[in-house]
């Protein structure tokens, strides 16, 4: 969110690069473990993934995933219905006054 120009195309492309290095080391270093498949508990890699995706347009969050599409937890708890756009519950830090910070 930023004026245009301002670097938000510039910081997303570094930040997506930098991501997916850092999800494969992590995957590679840590997360093989077992799980349950079917009654029998087997070698998987079993990653929890969460994705959050909105878009901020006239200043109006939406939502940025198909309505379709349910939360872990929703699958988890059998309920339907679309994604909700949660806050962070944590607030975000006051900036001094002309100083951009992006908050992901
Ligand atoms: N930190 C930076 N270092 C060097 N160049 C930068 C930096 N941030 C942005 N730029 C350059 O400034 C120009 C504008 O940046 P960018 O396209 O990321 O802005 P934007 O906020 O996405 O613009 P718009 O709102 O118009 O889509 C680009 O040529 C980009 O390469």
């Amino acid at each position: 969110y930023g004026q245009t120009s301002s670097g938000k195309t510039y910081t997303m492309l570094g930040i997506t690069e930098h991501s997916m290095a850092e999800i494969y080391a992590y995957i590679d270093q840590v997360h093989t473990v077992h799980c349950l498949h079917g009654s029998a508990a087997v070698g998987l890699l079993c990653l929890p993934l969460t994705c959050a995706l909105f878009r901020v347009f006239n200043s109006a969050s939406r939502q940025g995933v198909h309505p379709q599409v349910l939360r872990h937890g929703d699958i988890q708890r059998g309920r339907q219905g679309p994604p909700q756009l949660r806050h962070h519950p944590s607030p975000a830090p006051r900036r001094p006054r002309g100083e951009l910070k992006l908050f992901f």
